[in-house]
């Protein structure tokens, strides 16, 4: 008998898969069922991937159940970074000494994010028509997709493009949700908005399709007042015609120290403030009348009064949303060119980057828990929709990144990628901390004084030579963190643990919109300041309203059942639940003020000792 061949352990999970698939029946025969189309998600995007470039899948989900989606349709695909790159770049941050930046160097416009000559489109749905067979239409889709790619290349050297979706599925989830909608709410962080606004997508909307954007600057409670009003000044000069609105999701929200990992809740107040009112005036501004919004705006102020009635809501709140999830039948073939608000119903298009607080938005809106929500990127698999009254209806689209030129260690702190998956984090440690005062801020001991100086405290370490290597190691030390083998410090972790601590905004990274250190003054003085206070909720003193923990947050909150929620360990790894009342980022060089000092109202002096 001839000897059994040796098998890796990768080629025998391969094999158990297949065997897996086949005994599910997903053998791809026959594209009308339901098996047929998990497996046409599968095979389309790889399709798509090996003739492109290679491709990373993160986010590997359990495999569906039977009869359910498939949870690894929608997963996020980032072209794979070569080994000699990786490995460069943990040679830099092990070796480059840190240099803080000035504030300058925050500033960034639109344009060199989206630089117009680069021609960095989107891909787009090909022409079509109720003649074509759905067959054709895919392989139609495929094909122009794949042109898309070949001529982004062509136009850019290899490398030169920053982490952009890869995963043809998702972008059709896009096309389909632009075509149902009638308003698009395209949502943005506020820390860093222009890496979350192609160009090319608003013009798509505005142009192609004659549709209105509503641009949200989400997480607005994470940023100084003064520059949530600049950033908002930039976007209305570089397109006069969009409306935009300043939101938060998490009003009268903040960390009461940098490492306590629930956020203190006041209960969201949106009587005084603009958000879900906000939106509402922007689509009332749009549709002219032409939809009965009257609905909504009863519900708002039925939301807000029960928030006033110390959270009692009111029972007709829940009846009034009907939830809608979406399956592939939905994704079929419908009219691009849509009659508007048909039915006398708006719909809504809640469309942008992974992880900027879409699903947060639509809890707002409707003022309770429908969409789960994540730290991770990535997090909504398929689009949803929901009845926010009998004529709104809310539609939730998995986060897109679309191709741009941008640092990948910007993109990784603005939360685009799950932290637990990237495979060399410090480069993007020293991105932070060249930008934000870390070490001060977390009152770290410089690695070499360990051992050289043990009776010192953290004296002297912020005068040292920092590495990011140096950062991760101090962290590790400070939070003992240590491999399980052979009790090293784990410096991986401490990585992975403060790019969340930045990601969360508990380490404050906001960019700058061009020129706002030269009108600094000007902005800190803004008319329009009370406004943005009151939207953070931060009128009220600290202890009125707070004290009540968002016990749900951190634990992904979630509609969909357990075995479906994201497994990523990006939500519970560290244990960080305990308050260790280290200060919140002050940011360097700048003039104290009531907006810079103590920014989020987290910092507490006295705890840092
Ligand atoms: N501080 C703060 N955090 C927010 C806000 N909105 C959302 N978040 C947090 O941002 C993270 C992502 O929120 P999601 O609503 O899941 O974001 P998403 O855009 O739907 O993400 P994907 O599913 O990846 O597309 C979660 O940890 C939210 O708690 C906000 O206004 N302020």
């Amino acid at each position: 008998m001839p000897r059994k061949k040796p098998f890796s352990t990768k080629q025998k999970k391969k094999q158990l898969q297949g065997k897996r698939e086949r005994k599910r029946g997903d053998t791809g025969s026959g594209p009308s069922s339901r098996n047929a189309s998990l497996e046409r998600g599968e095979r389309q995007s790889d399709t798509s991937d090996s003739e492109t470039t290679d491709v990373r899948k993160i986010n590997q989900q359990p495999f569906a159940r039977e009869g359910r989606y498939d949870p690894n349709r929608f997963r996020l695909h980032f072209e794979k970074e070569s080994k000699e790159e990786v490995e460069k770049r943990k040679k830099v941050a092990r070796e480059k000494v840190l240099k803080p930046l000035s504030g300058k160097e925050d500033e960034i416009s639109i344009d060199d994010v989206f630089p117009p000559e680069k021609g960095l489109g989107f891909p787009r749905r090909p022409p079509w028509s109720y003649e074509m067979t759905r067959e054709n239409l895919l392989k139609r889709e495929e094909k122009s997709y794949r042109e898309h790619l070949d001529d982004l290349h062509s136009r850019n050297p290899e490398g030169s493009l920053s982490h952009f979706e890869h995963n043809l599925e998702t972008w059709r989830q896009l096309w389909r949700v632009l075509e149902m909608s009638d308003v698009i709410l395209l949502i943005v962080d506020i820390r860093h908005p222009v890496l979350q606004f192609p160009p090319s997508l608003y013009n798509y909307i505005t142009g192609e399709l004659g549709k209105q954007v509503v641009l949200v600057l989400n997480k607005a409670d994470l940023c100084p007042p003064p520059l949530v009003i600049a950033w908002k000044h930039y976007m209305t000069s570089q397109f006069p015609h969009l409306q935009i609105v300043c939101f938060t999701s998490h009003p009268g929200e903040a960390y009461s120290t940098v490492l306590q990992k629930k956020r203190m809740r006041k209960k969201a107040d949106w009587s005084h403030a603009g958000g879900p009112l906000d939106i509402l005036k922007a689509c009332q501004e749009i549709t002219a009348g032409k939809v009965d919004l009257s609905s909504w705006e009863q519900k708002i102020r039925r939301d807000a009064g029960a928030e006033q009635m110390d959270g009692e809501r009111l029972d007709d709140g829940l009846e009034t949303v009907l939830v809608e999830h979406q399956t592939d039948i939905a994704m079929e073939m419908n009219s691009p060119s849509q009659e508007l608000y048909k039915d006398g119903v708006l719909t809504i298009g809640c469309i942008g980057f992974p992880n900027v607080g879409k699903s947060s938005v639509i809890n707002s809106l409707v003022a309770r828990k429908v969409v789960s929500v994540s730290r991770t990127p990535g997090h909504t698999k398929y689009f949803q929709t929901y009845y926010l009254t009998p004529t709104v209806k809310l539609c939730d689209c998995p986060g897109l990144v679309f191709p741009s030129i941008v640092d990948k260690q910007l993109q990784i702190l603005a939360g685009i990628y799950p932290v637990s998956q990237l495979q060399e984090p410090y480069s993007s440690v020293g991105y932070l901390c060249e930008r934000t005062p870390t070490y001060s801020v977390l009152k770290l001991k410089h690695p070499s004084l360990v051992d050289s100086k043990p009776h010192l405290g953290i004296q002297g370490s912020e005068d040292m030579n920092w590495t990011a290597w140096d950062v991760c190691e101090a962290w590790a030390e400070r939070r003992g963190y240590k491999t399980a083998k052979a009790a090293r410090l784990d410096v991986y972790r401490a990585a992975n643990s403060l790019l969340r601590l930045a990601i969360d905004g508990r380490l404050c990274l906001c960019l700058r919109p061009p020129g706002y250190s030269c009108l600094r003054e000007h902005w800190e003085n803004h008319p329009d300041l009370p406004e943005i206070i009151a939207l953070q909720g931060r009128t009220t003193t600290k202890e009125e309203g707070m004290g009540e923990r968002d016990d749900e947050e951190d634990g992904e909150s979630s509609t969909e059942p357990e075995d479906e929620r994201d497994r990523d360990a990006d939500d519970d790894e560290d244990g960080d639940d305990e308050d260790e009342g280290f200060a919140h980022p002050k940011p360097k060089e700048e003039k104290p003020s009531g907006f810079t000092v103590n920014m989020f109202n987290v910092l507490r002096e006295n705890e840092c000792e």
